[in-house]
């Protein structure tokens, strides 16, 4: 059984970030979905290259039969982890349904951290972000933050009902944010 914290916010929030630290400190192994999307879409002979700029682009989020895939295979390939951070998923509900009808069984939520943030901050930090990303442009961040109110964030409702939520102010250093996420392992995470 794979344990995963789901980590989820909007573009720029500071997810991957964070993450990094989380991995180096704290032993848990960091799967960003849009990195692996990303180097899907760079992989020779890779049927979904096209499909999955397309989406990147146009901000919208990408079939969850591929994206689960790429993560399921991420986590069985990684060996032992003492635990999985999922960054930038589930984003929707084709997302929550996928990964339920693929991973009940296989996958324990422990939580999901939630890093909140103003969005007109997260959208001058990915226009700062330079990693020459082909979403990092005002025209993609419209419609990327158009995605994450109208879809991520019922999925993060429907996690905080069900008492999973662990809510992080983002619009901080990032040692601020880190010294807070560490209790929430130190509360929450049983390992
Ligand atoms: N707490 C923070 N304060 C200021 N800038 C930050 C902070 N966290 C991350 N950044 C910067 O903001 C940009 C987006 O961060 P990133 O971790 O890639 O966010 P996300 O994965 O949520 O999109 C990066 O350039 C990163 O260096
Ligand atoms: N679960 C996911 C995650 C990302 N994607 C696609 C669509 C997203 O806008 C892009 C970029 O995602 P990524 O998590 O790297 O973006 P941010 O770190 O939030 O800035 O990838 C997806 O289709 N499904
Ligand atoms: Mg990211």
């Amino acid at each position: 059984m794979h344990n995963v914290v789901f980590v989820l916010g909007p573009p720029g929030s500071g997810k991957g970030t964070i993450c990094a630290k989380i991995q180096e400190n704290l032993g848990y192994v960091h799967l960003s979905a849009g990195d692996l999307l990303r180097a899907e879409r760079q992989r020779e002979g890779s049927e979904f290259g096209a499909l999955i700029e397309q989406h990147i682009r146009n901000g919208s989020i990408v079939p969850v039969e591929i994206t689960c895939a790429l993560l399921e295979n991420a986590m069985n390939n990684s060996g032992d982890a003492k635990g999985f951070l999922v960054d930038g998923f589930p984003r929707n509900e084709d997302n929550l349904q996928g990964w339920n009808k693929q991973m009940t069984g296989k996958a324990l939520i422990q939580f999901v951290l939630f890093l909140s943030c103003p969005v007109p901050i997260c959208i001058q930090r990915c226009l700062n972000r330079g990693q020459g990303r082909t979403d990092d442009n005002e025209e993609s961040l419209k419609k990327r933050v158009e995605t994450y109110n109208h879809q991520t964030f019922p999925i993060i409702e429907h996690f905080e009902k069900n008492g999973l939520v662990r809510e992080v102010k983002s619009e901080r250093s990032v040692e601020e944010i880190y010294a807070d996420v560490v209790e929430v392992f130190n509360q929450t995470a049983k390992v």
